[in-house]
């Protein structure tokens, strides 16, 4: 061998362990990542994936390298063809992945050598972490929410001529200390505006409490509203407790479904109102109190008056200023920009990037008539998304869940819910299984009417939310 040729075979020996060494790195690098990476070659095929992809999509090297990009794919089109096709990178597409079903975030990128394109690598996010964090996260926000007025005016939105007007009456409420009636259907905001007005008060630093008088049964409602003493009646606690009205001391007092209170406790209300004070159950000694009084009710007070169920004293107390907020059916126009709003919530929820409406989409929603108003909204938006593709951005028509218009929604029989043979189930448990299943029907069918869905099962609105807490669906 002449020394040339030694040279060279030296360089080349020299090179290949540096290649190795290189591919070791990247090797390392590779596999020491906590995001999935897939690399396929310029046809599509799998070349390499490292663990992290593995623990994510329970795919091993076997079921990847050398089958085609969309091998590990469950719901969406493979990314690393698109980017094959174009040559260029994409970023952030939502995906589902492996046997499992995982919902990731995917970017992938050209590898392009001497102006040649020889293949693709995607980095996959795991986004089951985020997702929890996330529901976390609405969970404490749900909770704060409970413990102070969360939305303010920004909040409500709509700019139909019947929305902005309750909006203004509500504004100019604000500024006053006068006791609001708030008046509308199931759904239509009437929570949001208590909130709103509460924010915009002077009183905003303090308390909000809300209080739904038909979902407290009407023995507790009266210790919950005014607190008791020590010995009231048994169980009581030692000590006494405060009440609702003097935790909101300096504050606002929400009191919604206020049609479903009692007589006996309408009056003691009554009393609050007239001599800001009022007396726990068991007591005798009158405790100042400095409350303002939001009601709301979308049952018709004027009529309970007549039917001998609501003190006419105190419906001329509370109804100082009357608001009524509009159903969504007389504001067409606000269903756009709500669908907008409810699209962005649910993007934040879901991980999802929905951007828009097809306008096949909007008109159907514009032709329906919303017996649930914003809620039921609410409640088909985040079906059509769950029905959405993660690739897809714009809600259309097949999206949709069915909707039909019901001209005498309390009208028709109930349907028979058929009883499965189960030797195994007590009649205890087929009867609360049958029960659930017709209650949350009827609700659903009613577009999450309670006024209508309790109507409709011929129960007191008082019983369907008890029910309703019982099947975690209120
Ligand atoms: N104008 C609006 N803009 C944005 N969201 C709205 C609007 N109106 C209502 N919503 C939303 O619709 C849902 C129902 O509203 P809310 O609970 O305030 O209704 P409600 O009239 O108090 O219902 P119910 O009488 O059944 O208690 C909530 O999630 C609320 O945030």
């Amino acid at each position: 061998m002449n020394g040339d040729k030694w040279a060279d075979m030296k360089s080349l020996a020299e090179e290949i362990i540096g290649l190795k060494e290189m591919q070791t790195f990247l090797e390392a690098i590779i596999n020491s990542s906590e995001d999935a990476i897939s690399v396929v070659d310029a046809w599509g095929n799998g070349m390499m994936i490292n663990p992290a992809y593995t623990r994510l999509t329970g795919l091993t090297s076997e079921h990847i390298i050398g089958q085609p990009a969309d091998a590990d794919i469950s719901e969406g089109e493979s990314m690393h063809m698109k980017v094959l096709q174009t040559g260029k990178p994409v970023r952030g597409v939502h995906m589902k992945v492996g046997p499992k079903n995982k919902d990731v975030i995917v970017n992938v990128a050209p590898v392009i050598v001497d102006h040649v394109l020889k293949g693709s690598v995607a980095v996959i996010h795991d986004t089951t972490e985020f997702k929890r964090l996330t529901r976390e996260l609405e969970k404490a926000k749900r909770i704060i929410r409970k413990l102070e007025a969360k939305y303010t005016f920004q909040d409500i939105i709509g700019t139909s001529e019947p929305l902005i007007h309750a909006v203004e009456q509500a504004r100019k409420s604000a500024l006053t200390p006068a006791t609001v009636l708030l008046r509308g259907e199931s759904g239509t905001g009437k929570e949001l505006f208590a909130h709103a007005i509460h924010n915009e008060s002077t009183r905003r630093y303090n308390q909000f409490i809300r209080v739904n008088c038909a979902a407290i049964s009407d023995q507790l409602l009266e210790s919950e509203l005014f607190g008791y003493e020590e010995g009231a009646f048994t169980g009581a606690k030692k000590g006494g407790k405060r009440g609702f009205f003097e935790e909101a001391n300096g504050g606002t007092i929400f009191l919604d479904e206020i049609g479903e209170m009692k007589f006996n406790t309408q009056a003691k209300l009554l009393r609050v109102l007239q001599e800001k004070e009022l007396v726990r159950v068991g007591g005798s000694k009158p405790i100042p109190v400095d409350v303002r009084i939001i009601a709301a009710t979308n049952v018709n007070l004027e009529k309970a008056i007549q039917n001998g169920t609501f003190r006419e004293d105190l419906y001329y107390r509370i109804n100082v200023m009357p608001i009524f907020i509009p159903p969504l059916r007389y504001r067409k126009e606000d269903i756009l920009p709500l669908s907008l709003h409810l699209i962005r919530k649910f993007n934040q929820e879901y991980g999802r990037a929905v951007m828009d409406l097809h306008p096949q989409a909007l008109t159907r929603l514009q032709d329906y008539e919303w017996p649930g108003n914003i809620r039921e909204l609410e409640n088909v938006l985040g079906r059509s998304i769950i029905n959405m593709k993660f690739s897809e951005t714009h809600i259309l028509l097949g999206h949709l869940p069915e909707l039909v218009n019901r001209k005498a929604p309390l009208e028709g029989p109930l349907e028979v819910v058929s009883i499965q043979e189960n030797e195994q189930e007590k009649l205890s448990e087929i009867l609360s299984r049958v029960e659930k299943e017709t209650v949350l029907r009827v609700y659903e069918q009613t577009g999450f009417n309670k006024t209508e869905t309790a109507k409709r099962l011929g129960i007191s609105i008082r019983n369907l939310y008890y029910k309703l807490d019982k099947y975690d669906a209120c």
